[in-house]
């Protein structure tokens, strides 16, 4: 197999094959289209498998961390430590930046201990990932009771052969062969004031496909995508289906988000930006410690060769609490900018253990995750206790991000 230090050298055989394919297919192409946003640009250099992407503008935090030398030397893949100006917030006991060409944005590099990593990862795939909470193998597929991960695991242990069967085979409806590309539902963002309309907007379920083949929880697994957490989200519409009731949020979650907020210095993020107008969410940051309250998210489940295209998170009738992303197993490269795709994007190397804070004035900010960077798993991920191996296996070309919203300011009382 070809390694990524090779594909990084341009003397290497790799390199120059990569150098070929790349020539042959792209011959009359242009390497940056005239109508591309500087944050599509962006997107596509990190994308490209061929050249490597040229990391060197990236911020890669996890370098200042002297515990961390062998996870970055082992990776290959590094970023830099002053790409663009950034300021560690002073006083705080961990870790904390911001970056001031997005107000708002906090970045907490190295959060999360080797062990609480492990213990997101098994939670988002024993736990999260499977009934009552949906997820989008749901859509198509009967997934058993016990969840996906939790069949894999069986059919491994046992040797049993396990069928997940499709659902259009027993379904109504199905869904229709779509012609042209896909189209994009361009919703309204959400506010207290247009929470009335949003809980009346019809929110049927989405059709099973009726081309997916039965299959077995080990290539199943390989497909997961995401996973809901608390308020039920609504793809079709972009929306929150509140007809569900509320979600759960694990208690443990709940408490790495709010100690993550607790952890930032706010006054130090927002001394620059006093005239920022947080609407209908009152004194902002100031009241954190009595507001903050998540209550809904994903989880994200990345393949190597998986991207996030440049979106803003808008459905919740919150716009300026605080969004926790936590990052683990393989690294990623996260992009985010402005109000709209003409910003050019910061870029930041994000890795296993990291946890990043969109809020305020960037919380409806365009963001993605346009590259998974293969081979970046840490050895902390690789090996664990006993019943670890499986997970390790998954991890080995897996991104994972728990990506943590407040829907609803607390105590709000939903109209009925
Ligand atoms: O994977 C990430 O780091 C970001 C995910 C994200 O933006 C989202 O789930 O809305
Ligand atoms: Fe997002």
């Amino acid at each position: 197999m070809t390694s990524t230090a090779d594909l990084l050298d341009p003397s290497s055989a790799a390199y120059k094959k990569a150098r070929r394919q790349f020539y042959k297919a792209t011959k009359n192409r242009p390497a940056v289209e005239q109508d591309w946003t500087p944050f599509r640009t962006a997107e596509k250099s990190f994308k490209a498998r061929f050249p490597p992407p040229d990391l060197s503008g990236v911020l890669d935090l996890a370098q200042l961390d002297p515990s961390r030398q062998k996870e970055i030397e082992r990776g290959v893949w590094k970023g830099s430590t002053e790409p663009f100006p950034y300021r560690r917030l002073e006083g705080c006991e961990r870790s904390i930046c911001v970056v001031p060409a997005v107000p708002g944005l906090v970045i907490l590099p190295s959060y999360l201990s080797q062990e609480e990593q492990r213990q997101l990862v098994r939670w988002s795939l024993e736990r999260q990932a499977r009934g009552p909470n949906p997820t989008n193998l749901d859509i198509h597929y009967r997934v058993p009771n016990e969840g996906l991960w939790n069949a894999y695991i069986h059919q491994k242990t046992t040797g049993e052969e396990v069928t997940i069967v499709p659902k259009a085979l027993d379904s109504d409806v199905v869904e229709e062969k779509s012609s042209g590309p896909r189209q994009l539902v361009d919703n309204a963002p959400a506010s207290v004031e247009t929470y009335e309309s949003l809980a009346q907007t019809p929110k049927p379920p989405p059709a099973p496909s009726a081309t997916v083949p039965p299959s077995s929880p080990s290539s199943l697994l390989y497909k997961l995508r995401w996973a809901n957490i608390g308020w039920y989200y609504h793809w079709g519409t972009k929306q929150y289906d509140f007809s569900h009731g509320k979600g759960d949020i694990d208690r443990d979650l709940r408490h790495i988000c709010k100690s993550a907020v607790e952890a930032v210095k706010w006054d130090q993020v927002y001394d620059a930006t006093e005239d920022f107008d947080w609407g209908e969410d009152g004194n902002g940051w100031k009241d954190w410690g009595e507001t903050y309250e998540p209550d809904a998210g994903i989880v994200n489940f990345y393949q190597t060769k998986d991207t996030l295209m440049a979106h803003v998170d808008r459905s919740e009738v919150c716009k300026t609490s605080p969004l926790v992303s936590v990052s683990l197993g393989n690294a990623g490269i996260f992009l985010i900018g402005g109000d709209t795709r003409d910003t050019e994007p910061v870029p930041i190397l994000l890795r296993s253990g990291d946890v990043v804070i969109m809020s305020g004035p960037c919380r409806r900010a365009y963001h993605g995750v346009p590259r998974i960077l293969e081979g970046t798993l840490p050895a902390h991920l690789k090996v664990g206790g006993e019943d670890w191996a499986p997970f390790a296996e998954y991890l080995e070309t897996t991104r994972i991000n728990v990506n943590v919203r407040q829907v609803f300011p607390k105590g709000f009382e939903a109209p009925s």
